[in-house]
């Protein structure tokens, strides 16, 4: 122990975490590790010692540095959390360099819609789907009160949106209003599991084994994420089929580029964990921030209400026009500054051999960085974003320029991760929230039924929510081409 102690000695941090993980777990079982992570930063500066091998980084060159295409830094063990079946491996839990260049080079093209049309219709139709669902059930008139819980219809319209995209078909949930195969349920089990044990990585070297191997999900479940693994699996043995018909979606790119049944199986079911929960909380966040800044909320709905006027953008709102909407914009970088949808997930990467250093701090081989649960605290940092970093004010974004803004742009974009780790569904994020934000402005006078309580946060892995109760009422519909 003292042996352990020593080697990261001169990094600041809380006496006992040179001696224990117990601090990280703790604030991970009370579930306030970004606001934890963020008091450490605060109190001893960007680099922290969270335990006895473990560090927290906070400092974008440093950040730059590790994640750079060129850097030797590693995936640790504690991706393989990511891992949906056994023995096989995803982008997101791949640790081997070369196995990990290789496959994200053959997946990219699917991320960027090269090569096959762009996902954009898939998204519209999802959304079409959602607002024929709120226009039919929802909407208030009067005293008829018809409230919506935004945190599941979030959720249900992300799910739909990554099936259309995926593999242009919906799962359903739209449709049947339901919580499909427990899904939100075992998702909110799984990501606290996941924060809390995620600290002990080779713990999952054991669930992926026998006996435990089974606890994991399996195409005949009947509940949970088996069910999505089965029913991706069904696709694309379909797609495989000798004479089917090719599409534009993400499997099509994939198959074109090469990936085998297993490999597509493995890509896709983890696009169903880690493109749906992340784009519906910045769903959700988008509109409870706007919902308590009236300024901003007016703001945006002039932006759009003018655009539309003057018919620049149709309905529903093309891609290329929402990126020529500056306030919207706006609006969705401070949402993703302010509240980071993967929250409190560590995103550990092991120093390379012959150790490093990073904000003038040696670190020795094999520490373990996190690069994850610290952007909720450099995106409130008050050195960046000045004094009122922890307000929502879209405003910054218009003001700064040059270097400034480049450093804001540069700050942000580590929401996404960086180089070599960064998030490829950051396309698909930006043309989803581009999309769901003006349709649901441009329609809805939005407000919170709660103002006291207007939401409940659970941050996990993911910031998840329940109870976000919202009354939709129905605007003009002038606006509309
Ligand atoms: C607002 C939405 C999103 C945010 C904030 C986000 C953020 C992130 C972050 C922080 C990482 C990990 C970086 C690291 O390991 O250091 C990541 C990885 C990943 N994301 Fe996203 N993501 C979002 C949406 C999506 C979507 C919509 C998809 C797919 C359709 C997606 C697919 C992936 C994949 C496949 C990886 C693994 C990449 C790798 O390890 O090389 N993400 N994302």
């Amino acid at each position: 122990r003292i042996q352990r102690w020593r080697h990261l000695r001169h990094i600041p941090g809380p006496p006992a975490c040179g001696f224990t993980s117990l601090w990280w777990v703790w604030h991970c079982v009370t579930k306030t590790l970004h606001e934890d992570c963020k008091n450490l930063v605060e109190t001893y500066g960007p680099v922290v010692r969270t335990g006895p091998n473990e560090v927290i980084c906070a400092d974008l060159d440093a950040l730059q540095q590790i994640s750079s295409v060129r850097s030797d830094y590693r995936k640790d063990d504690w991706y393989l959390l990511a891992r949906v079946s056994p023995d096989k491996e995803n982008l997101l839990c791949m640790r081997d360099p070369e196995l990990r260049k290789d496959r994200k080079r053959r997946v990219k093209p699917g991320y960027t819609g090269e090569g096959h049309e762009s996902f954009e219709h898939g998204i519209d139709k999802a959304i079409a789907h959602w607002i024929e669902l709120i226009d039919r059930k929802y909407v208030g008139t009067g005293k008829a009160f018809r409230p919506l819980d935004l945190s599941k219809h979030s959720h249900f319209y992300a799910f739909d949106a990554q099936g259309e995209i995926a593999y242009s078909q919906s799962h359903g949930f739209l449709d049947s209003e339901q919580e499909l195969h427990n899904i939100l349920k075992i998702t909110e089990f799984l990501m606290y599991f996941m924060l809390v044990l995620g600290n002990f990585s080779s713990i999952f070297y054991y669930v992926q084994k026998w006996p435990l191997n089974y606890l994991l999900p399996r195409d005949g479940d009947q509940s949970g994420f088996g069910v999505i693994r089965g029913y991706t699996t069904k696709l694309i043995d379909q797609r495989l089929e000798v004479g089917s018909t090719p599409k534009r979606d993400i499997l099509q790119s994939f198959i074109n580029q090469g990936l085998g049944r297993d490999e597509l199986r493995e890509e896709l079911s983890l696009q169903f964990f880690v493109g749906t929960d992340t784009v519906a909380s910045a769903i959700r966040m988008t509109i409870l921030l706007l919902t308590s800044s009236p300024q901003s909320y007016q703001r945006l709905q002039a932006e759009i209400d003018d655009a539309a006027s003057k018919d620049l953008i149709g309905a529903p709102i093309r891609d290329a026009e929402a990126g020529r909407l500056p306030y919207l914009q706006a609006v969705i970088r401070e949402s993703l500054r302010l509240f980071p949808p993967s929250i409190s997930s560590a995103f550990y990467k092991r120093v390379p051999k012959g150790g490093d250093n990073i904000h003038g701090y040696f670190l020795p081989e094999g520490t373990r960085v996190a690069t994850g649960a610290v952007i909720y605290a450099m995106n409130r940092s008050k050195s960046i974003w000045c004094q009122d970093a922890q307000i929502f004010r879209p405003e910054r974004w218009l003001e700064a320029d040059g270097e400034r803004l480049a450093l804001l742009a540069k700050t942000l974009d580590m929401t996404f991760g960086h180089g070599q780790f960064a998030c490829p569904g950051k396309t698909i994020a930006f043309m989803q929230l581009g999309k769901v934000i003006p349709e649901l402005i441009r329609r809805y006078h939005i407000s919170m039924v709660d103002a006291v309580k207007p939401v409940k946060l659970i941050p996990t892995v993911a910031l998840l929510a329940h109870d976000q109760w919202v009354r939709l009422e129905k605007r003009p519909r002038a606006n509309e081409r």
